[in-house]
């Protein structure tokens, strides 16, 4: 399980959100709404370890942050609006490189196999440069099917997806809840997830 007691955020002057507490069990998506600059990555990077809290806690698995930072990076990924991915490196070898920072072993052969999922085959070599908005945005989320992290924490992960790449989306978080994964988001399209769903709304 996933808590948040009490956090608080600010930014500069202003304080975004006051003792925000919620809980996320496995097998649900907590899907955090609001509108442009109402908190929401700014609360994700704290979920991610990121960013501090001011004051509170959040504890995974039922002990706090603090004192596991190695194992929740494990257990956890990170999706951000920076996607994670070096421009001048292949999808390929980007994808390597982010499963071994990720302490998880994977193959060239397994890479090719997320690489078709998110139908970015034939690509394998080709730098991210060379990618649309959109391909970014899947050779972003491939990571999600090889990194086999429980959390996942994903800040808009809809951006620049076309239909087909949303309902892939989708259909992947459920099968993540279905399998007893936990997800946080953010996103100003709406999600049909079957699964297990709550939300909140920053700056209520
Ligand atoms: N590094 C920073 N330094 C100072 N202020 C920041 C920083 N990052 C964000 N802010 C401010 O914090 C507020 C919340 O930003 P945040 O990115 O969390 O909003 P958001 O809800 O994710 O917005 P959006 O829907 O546009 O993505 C904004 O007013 C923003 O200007």
């Amino acid at each position: 399980m996933l808590e948040a007691i009490n956090l608080v955020g600010v930014r500069g002057e202003r304080r975004l959100f006051n003792r925000l507490s919620f809980q996320v069990r496995a097998g649900e998506c907590l899907l955090v709404q609001g509108e442009n600059g109402s908190g929401k990555t700014t609360l994700l990077r704290m979920l991610a370890g990121l960013t501090a809290s001011a004051e509170g806690a959040i504890r995974w698995k039922g002990r706090l942050l603090d004192e596991q930072l190695g194992e929740y990076q494990r257990d956890m990924l990170y999706c951000g609006h920076g996607l994670g991915l070096k421009e001048d490196l292949s999808t390929m070898e980007n994808l390597l490189i982010s499963a071994a920072l990720a302490g998880i072993s994977t193959t060239p052969a397994l890479v090719s196999d997320a690489l078709k999922e998110v139908g970015l085959a034939g690509r394998e070599s080709l730098s991210v440069r060379g990618l649309s908005q959109g391909q970014k945005r899947r050779a972003g989320l491939a990571r999600l099917l090889l990194q086999q992290s429980s959390l996942w924490i994903l800040d808009e992960p809809l951006t620049a997806l076309d239909t087909a790449g949303c309902q892939w989306l989708v259909n992947v978080i459920d099968r993540h809840l279905l399998d007893g994964g936990l997800v946080v988001l953010t996103s100003h399209q709406h999600l049909s997830l079957a699964g297990t769903s709550h939300s909140i709304r920053m700056g209520a």
